[in-house]
């Protein structure tokens, strides 16, 4: 048993006048600890498998499993969810934010401030706890997201484009912060995103979609040597352009 199986996967969504296809078929399993992303054209449903693996809404066909318990509606606690944008609360405070699953959940008001605590230490920001959102810069914002999220202790992390909205050199920092975070807290993690190069530099293995409806095309393994560097020094190694010109080559070809 793998610790997340994708399977038999058909999605379509129904309008009064149709039914559009957009996903056939898809079958994957993902190892607990691996970091894998998702990458295809436009369209092609990266976000609506996300949403499933999530149990936000049903697949047509086929199921979801995290360590054989079935995902569905009822058990999303299972999930932490990382967007393009921190939608942290504005009127709360650093630490009230990244504390605000635990209060959802109800557990133990004790434990709130010790996990704000080491989890704004792993990040970078021990000091920010009694600040509000509108204090810190994007990049931090995303940091304390990544905080908020790993704080419910989630069995997987969903990451959706999170660092697209974000400048150049926040986002590099940003993906060294997560892998090196992810890789302390051994969690899994399923990355969608338009830019190859964030692929490569920071999974395991990048799963190629194509479109039309959405099918998984090809799934690329990332040398060892390189998944044990940082992200921002994969995209240094000699053995990068060449992984990076194949995916390119594989993907333009999706037309
Ligand atoms: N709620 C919905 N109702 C109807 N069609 C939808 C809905 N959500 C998405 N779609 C359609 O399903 C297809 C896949 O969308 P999805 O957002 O999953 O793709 P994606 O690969 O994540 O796209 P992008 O890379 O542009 O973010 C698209 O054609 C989209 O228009």
């Amino acid at each position: 048993m793998e610790f997340l199986e994708v399977k038999n996967i058909h999605h379509s969504y129904f309008s009064k006048t149709q039914a559009k296809e957009v996903l056939r078929d898809i079958n994957l399993d993902i190892r607990e600890g691996e970091f894998v992303s998702f990458i295809g054209p436009s369209g092609c449903g990266k976000t609506t498998l996300l949403s499933i693996i999530a149990g936000l809404f049903s697949s047509t066909e086929g199921k979801v499993y995290i360590e054989g318990e079935e995902i569905s509606t009822h058990n999303q606690s299972l999930i932490g969810y990382m967007l393009q944008q921190d939608y942290l609360f504005p009127w709360k405070t650093i630490e009230e934010n990244v504390t605000i699953g635990l209060k959802i959940m109800e557990r133990s008001n004790k434990t709130h401030k010790v996990t704000a605590n080491a989890l704004l230490q792993e990040i970078g920001l021990p000091h920010v706890g009694n600040n509000y959102p509108r204090e810190l810069s994007g990049g931090m914002r995303q940091r304390v997201a990544l905080a908020r999220t790993l704080a419910v202790d989630p069995k997987i992390l969903l990451l959706d484009e999170p660092f697209s909205a974000l400048d150049y050199q926040s986002k590099l920092k940003l993906e060294d912060l997560v892998v090196e975070t992810l890789k302390a807290y051994q969690k899994t993690a399923v990355l969608v995103t338009h830019d190859i190069g964030e692929a490569i530099a920071m999974s395991e293995r990048v799963f190629l979609f194509s479109a039309n409806p959405g099918t998984l095309h090809k799934v690329f393994e990332i040398p060892t040597e390189l998944q044990e560097l940082s992200p921002f020094d994969v995209r240094q190694h000699p053995a990068y352009s060449d992984i990076f010109q194949n995916i390119w080559k594989e993907l333009e070809s999706l037309g």
